[in-house]
C-alpha cells in the first residue's frame, strides 16, 4: 500500500490550518438528517418514561440506569458490543482489511463509528492518507513528552502527552473566536480526527521514553498503515503483531480492537467514555475531554485491569511454576478472594456472559499461538474461574472480560512491559469516544448535571417525607 498523501491542508476563514476531511461531507449529510430526527423525537417524547430510578441505582453506581445519549455503540448484556448496529463478528467479516490481513483496519472502524457505514476502497485510501498527515506531532510536542520522567506511569505520560497537544485544538480556537453553536461539530470533528491520528505517536513516544533506553524514536513510515506504524514505534516488526494491533485497536475501539479494533467503543456508560462525554458536555475541547477519559481508564477496575490481570497470571506462575494444575488455579483464586482483592479480568458491570472481545482474543490465540504456557493458563482460567466466582454468590457476572486475555497475547509477541498495556487500550478507545463526541456536539447535547442526594435526603425520600 502506498499512502503518500497529496496535501489536504487548507486555511479556514479564521486562518487556521484545516484539513479538507474526506469523511466530513459524508458525515454532514447524516448529521443534518439526524438533527431533524432528534429534535422531533425530543419534542414528541420529552415526557415519556423509559425506566425508574431505585435506591439501589443511586447507592450502586447508577448500575442499570439509562441516562446518556451516546450514538456510536450499544452494549447488550449477553451479545456484547454493537458498533452502529453491527456486532464484532459482523465487523470482523465486513470491515476493510490490510492486503493479505485477516483483521479489520482501525481506519475503517473509525469511519464506521463516525458515519454508520464502512468506507469504500477509495474513501479508505484517502482517509488513511489523511490520518497519516494528521498524525504528525510538532518538535515542541515531541520534546515535551520526551521530557517526562521515565519512571512516571505510562498512563500518566499518555494523558499528559494528549494535553501537550491541546494548545492546537481547533475547536478551542473556534470557540474563542465566537463560532456559532450550530458549527461546534465541525471543529470537534477536526480535533477528534487529530486526536485519533496522533495517539499512536504519543503512545509510541511514551513507550520509547519509558523503555527505549535512549534509542532514537522511529519516524512515521508513509508506506505503513495506522496499526503497523504503531507497532513500529513499539519496536515490534513481526507481521503478525501488526495484525494483532489492528484487531486490538478496533476492540478497545480497544487489539485493543480484538485488540485495536474491538475495544474502541463500549457504549457511553463505561468510565472512560462517560468521563470523556461528561467533560465534553461543558464544551471543553476533545483533547481535554479525551485526557479526562484516559485518567478514568487508568483505574484498576477499568482499563488498568489488563495490566493487573497479567500481574495476576505472572504471580501465579511465580508461585506454581509452569507445571500448574487447574486445582492450583482454584486455590489461587480462593486466596485472592480471601485477601479482599478482585480477580482481574473477570466480571462486568453490564455483560452477563463471556465478553465476545475475550472470545475474539481466544480465536486469535487459537489461530496464531501454539504452546505458550501463559496463553494456556488464560484458557485454563476460563475453565476454572467462572465457577469459583459464581460460588461466592455475589458476583453478578463471573465470566471473563476483554482484559482477561489481552496481556498474555501481548506478552507472547514480546510486549512484556505490562505497565504500558492500558496505553494500548487508550489508543484504541480514542476511536470510539472521539467519534461519539462529534455526534454529541452535532446534536447539541447540553451540559451534564444530574442531581445528587445525601443519605439523609434519600432516607426521607423513601418515606415520602421529601
Ligand atoms: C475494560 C473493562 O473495564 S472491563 C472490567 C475490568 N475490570 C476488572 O476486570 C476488575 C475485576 N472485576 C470487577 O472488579 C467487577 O466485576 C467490575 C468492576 C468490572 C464490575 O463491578 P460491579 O458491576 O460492581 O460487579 P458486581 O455487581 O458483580 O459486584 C458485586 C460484588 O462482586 C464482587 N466482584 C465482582 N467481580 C469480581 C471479581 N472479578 N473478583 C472478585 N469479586 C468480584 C464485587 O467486588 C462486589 O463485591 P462487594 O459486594 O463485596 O462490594
Ligand atoms: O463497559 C464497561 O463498563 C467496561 C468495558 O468493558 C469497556 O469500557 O470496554
Amino acid at each position: 500500500m502506498n499512502i503518500f498523501a497529496k496535501s489536504l491542508l487548507s486555511k479556514s476563514q479564521s486562518g487556521q490550518r484545516m484539513f479538507a476531511s474526506v469523511v466530513r461531507n459524508k458525515l454532514e449529510a447524516k448529521i443534518v438528517e439526524q438533527q431533524k430526527v432528534f429534535s422531533a423525537f425530543k419534542k414528541e417524547h420529552g415526557n415519556t418514561k423509559i425506566g425508574e430510578i431505585t435506591v439501589g441505582s443511586v447507592c450502586g453506581g447508577m448500575r442499570g440506569m439509562a441516562g446518556i445519549l451516546y450514538e456510536t455503540s450499544k452494549l447488550h448484556p449477553i451479545q456484547g458490543i454493537n458498533y452502529r448496529e453491527k456486532d464484532l463478528y459482523e465487523i470482523k467479516e465486513q470491515a476493510p482489511r490490510a492486503e493479505g490481513g485477516r483483521e479489520p483496519l482501525p481506519e475503517g472502524v473509525l469511519w464506521l463509528l463516525l458515519t454508520g457505514e464502512f468506507p469504500n476502497e477509495q474513501e479508505l485510501k484517502e482517509f488513511q492518507s489523511e490520518l497519516y498527515q494528521r498524525g504528525h506531532l510538532s518538535k515542541d510536542e515531541e520534546r515535551l513528552i520526551q521530557a517526562f520522567p521515565k519512571d512516571m506511569h505510562p498512563m500518566t505520560q499518555f494523558s499528559m502527552g494528549v494535553m501537550a497537544c491541546q494548545p492546537n485544538s481547533k475547536y478551542a480556537k473556534a470557540y474563542r473566536d465566537g463560532v456559532h453553536k450550530s458549527k461546534y461539530w465541525e471543529t470537534t470533528l477536526e480535533d477528534a480526527l487529530d486526536v485519533c491520528a496522533k495517539v499512536p505517536r504519543i503512545a509510541g513516544l511514551v513507550f520509547n521514553n519509558s523503555y527505549g533506553h535512549g534509542k532514537p524514536m522511529p519516524d512515521q513510515d508513509p508506506s505503513l498503515d495506522y496499526s503497523a506504524n504503531y507497532a513500529r514505534y513499539l519496536g515490534i516488526e513481526d507481521k503478525n503483531f501488526s495484525e494483532l494491533m489492528r484487531l486490538y485497536l478496533v476492540l478497545h475501539a480497544y487489539i485493543y480492537f480484538i485488540f485495536i479494533n474491538f475495544i474502541s467503543d463500549h457504549e457511553g456508560g463505561n468510565v472512560s467514555a462517560h468521563a470523556t462525554h461528561l467533560v465534553g458536555s461543558t464544551l471543553a475541547d476533545p483533547y481535554l475531554s479525551f485526557a479526562a477519559g484516559m485518567n478514568g481508564l487508568a483505574g484498576p477496575l477499568h482499563g488498568l485491569a489488563n495490566q493487573e490481570c497479567l500481574r495476576f497470571l505472572l504471580d501465579f506462575q511465580t508461585k506454581y511454576g509452569t507445571k500448574w494444575t487447574e486445582h492450583d488455579i482454584r486455590d489461587y483464586v480462593r486466596d485472592t478472594l480471601a485477601s479482599g482483592k478482585v480477580v482481574p479480568g473477570y466480571g462486568h458491570a453490564v455483560l452477563r456472559q463471556t465478553d465476545p472481545r475475550f472470545m475474539c482474543e481466544l480465536e486469535f490465540a487459537n489461530h496464531y499461538i501454539h504452546d505458550d504456557n501463559l496463553v494456556n493458563l488464560v484458557k485454563a482460567c476460563y475453565r476454572v474461574i467462572p465457577d469459583a466466582l459464581a460460588q461466592t454468590g455475589k458476583v453478578s457476572n463471573p465470566w471473563p472480560n476483554v482484559d482477561a486475555g489481552s496481556g498474555a497475547l501481548l506478552m507472547h509477541y514480546g510486549l512484556n512491559q505490562f505497565d504500558y498495556y492500558t496505553v494500548l487500550f487508550g489508543v484504541s478507545r480514542a476511536l470510539g469516544v472521539m467519534s461519539a463526541q462529534v455526534w454529541s456536539r452535532a446534536l447539541g447535547l447540553p451540559i451534564e448535571r444530574p442531581n445528587s442526594l445525601t443519605l439523609n435526603h434519600l432516607m426521607k425520600k423513601v418515606k415520602n417525607e421529601l
